[in-house]
C-alpha cells in the first residue's frame, strides 16, 4: 500500500488523487468547521471557490435552506449567514440546512480532487472516525493520499502534523506501507508535538494570525481531538456524514 503526503494543492495534479482514497486536511480551520457543522445536524456541505460561487449557488434554492459561509483573510465575508469559526455552527444554525461554503484554503483543496476514488475531510476534532474509515480502505488495498490544504496553497506545520498523526495510525501493524518522504516528516511532526495542540498552534503560523486576529477560541474547538465522531465524505460535489455503519 502506497501512503504518500502532499503540501498544498499548488503541487497537486490529477494523477496523484486518481483512483486513490484522499484524505484532506486544513486543521485551521476548514476541516474543522465542517466535521462540526455535520455533526451538529447540517444536511451538507458544498465547498466552493470564490464567495461569488456561493452568491450564485445560493440561487438555485429556496433561501431558508441554505446558510451563505465562508471567509476572507479570516473574517466572516459580509452579507453572509456564518463565518469559518466552528463554534458558529450549532445546532440551531445549521440543523437540516445546506451550508455553502468558501474557504481561502479548505474549499479550493477540496474541489481540487477529482478523480479521487473517495475523498474524507479529516482533522484533529474527528481523527479516530477518520483513521477508522482509512483503515478499512487500506485493508481493502486502497492507496492513501493526504492533502494538507496548508496556508496561501503552501505548507502549514498543522495540517503536516495532523497528517503524521494519520500516517502513524496507519502504519500500525502494516509494515508493508511504502510512505513518500513527506509522510515520513509529518512522522516527526507528530512525535514532536503529539497532543500539545496547544504548542502546535503557538508554533504555526496560521494558528498565531488566527489568535491575533482574535479567534482564540477557534484553536480551542480546532484541538478538540475526537470531539466528533464523523466522516465528511466529498461526493458529487457535496460533503455529507457517512453513518455509524458508514452508509450515506
Ligand atoms: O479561516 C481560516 O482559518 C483560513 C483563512 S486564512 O488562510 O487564515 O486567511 O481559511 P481555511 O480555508 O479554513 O484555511
Amino acid at each position: 500500500m502506497r501512503l504518500d503526503v502532499l503540501f498544498g494543492v499548488g503541487a497537486l495534479t490529477p494523477g496523484d488523487v486518481a483512483g486513490r482514497v484522499v484524505a484532506v486536511i486544513d486543521v485551521l480551520r476548514a476541516s474543522s468547521t465542517i466535521a462540526t457543522a455535520l455533526a451538529n445536524g447540517a444536511r451538507s456541505i458544498v465547498p466552493l471557490e470564490s464567495s461569488d460561487e456561493v452568491v450564485l449557488r445560493s440561487r438555485q434554492f429556496e433561501r431558508r435552506d441554505v446558510k451563505l459561509a465562508g471567509e476572507r483573510r479570516m473574517l466572516p465575508i459580509p452579507g453572509f449567514d456564518l463565518g469559518n469559526s466552528p463554534g458558529e455552527y450549532t445546532p440551531e444554525a445549521v440543523e437540516g440546512k445546506t451550508i455553502l461554503f468558501a474557504t481561502t484554503n479548505g474549499t479550493p483543496a477540496l474541489v481540487a480532487t477529482q478523480g479521487a476514488r473517495d475523498v474524507i475531510v479529516a482533522s484533529y476534532v474527528n481523527l479516530k472516525a477518520s483513521l477508522a474509515f482509512l483503515r478499512t480502505a487500506a485493508r481493502g488495498g486502497a492507496d492513501v493520499m493526504i492533502l494538507c490544504a496548508g496556508r496561501e496553497r503552501h505548507f502549514a506545520l498543522e495540517d503536516a502534523a495532523c497528517a503524521g498523526r494519520i500516517v502513524r495510525g496507519l502504519m500500525r501493524r502494516r509494515p508493508d506501507v511504502a510512505l513518500n518522504d513527506a509522510a515520513q516528516a509529518c512522522v516527526l511532526l507528530d512525535r514532536r508535538y503529539g497532543d500539545r495542540l496547544d504548542l502546535l498552534f503557538a508554533d504555526a503560523v496560521h494558528g498565531r494570525a488566527l489568535a491575533e486576529a482574535g479567534f482564540s477560541a477557534d484553536l480551542d474547538a480546532c484541538a478538540a481531538i475526537d470531539a466528533q465522531e464523523v466522516v465528511p465524505v466529498y461526493y458529487d460535489r457535496q460533503i455529507t456524514k457517512l453513518g455509524p455503519g458508514w452508509e450515506r
